[in-house]
């Protein structure tokens, strides 16, 4: 269970997240939805020690990573794929997932459960990873995260700017994963989407998660979307 409590913190003298308290537990997809602004995208990257925090902790079932340098973290099992896939665009396929597997130390078969996930990178190893698709270019960095075989999976918008069947593959990706037991933590706008795959949602203003709701207690009409997110 990836537990935050009373964190607080942001970028030199803005202080975007105003203690923050949030739980992600394991085989579940929980959800951020806020507006823009709200410091979705900073509460991902103060979990991965990319944040200066002014309070508060982040624990890992009760392991503490709100001191570990930014390397260290994803060592620890924390997998994230940022906004705008960041991948090493000279690098190929192949080589993209093998920065992954190394950080943990793991091996092909990891790299084959992976790759069982997203055949179409199988098909493309040798590939440099900048000429792929958009959408291939977001499976590659799904799969890199995955490489780690994480505990917990932070995933920033990840069907951004992709097509509607692109969507529904991720989406359906991102679900298949539960199974494994990861916690996944989706910061996701469409609200069609969070209603799909979302055991819960984590709703964000200013800084603070101010509601989390059950995903059995919301529907496309729920007043939450309007008043938190105005949609
Ligand atoms: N590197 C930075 N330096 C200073 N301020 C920043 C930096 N990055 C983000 N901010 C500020 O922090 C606040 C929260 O930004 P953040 O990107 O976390 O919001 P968000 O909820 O993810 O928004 P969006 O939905 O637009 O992606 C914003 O006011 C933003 O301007």
């Amino acid at each position: 269970m990836l537990e935050i409590r009373g964190l607080s913190g942001g970028y030199g003298a803005t202080q975007v997240l105003q203690g923050v308290d949030f739980t992600a537990p394991p085989g579940q997809i929980t959800c951020i939805m806020g507006r823009n602004g709200a410091g979705k995208t900073t509460l991902c990257r103060a979990i991965m020690g990319q944040i200066a925090r002014k309070a508060g902790s982040i624990t890992l079932n009760g392991t503490a990573l709100h001191d570990l340098p930014a390397h260290e973290v994803p060592r620890h099992g924390i997998g994230y794929v940022p906004q705008g896939r960041r991948l090493f665009g000279p690098l190929s396929v192949a080589e993209n997932l093998e920065i992954g597997l190394m950080t943990r130390g793991k091996g092909a078969a990891t790299r084959d459960r992976v790759l069982d996930l997203f055949p179409r990178l199988r098909e493309r190893l040798d590939q440099a990873a900048r000429t792929l698709s958009g959408g291939e270019q977001q499976m590659l960095a799904v799969a890199r995260a995955l490489c780690l075989e994480p505990a917990v999976l932070i995933l920033d918008e990840p069907t951004e700017g992709l097509q509607p069947s692109m969507i529904a593959l991720i989406r359906d990706r991102i679900q298949a994963l539960k199974s494994t037991g990861v916690a996944t933590i989706l910061v996701e706008q469409r609200v069609e989407s969070v209603l799909q795959v979302a055991d819960s949602v984590a709703f964000m203003v200013q800084g603070r998660i101010v509601e989390t709701v059950a995903a059995q207690g919301l529907g496309p009409r729920a007043a939450q979307f309007q008043t938190y997110v105005g949609v």
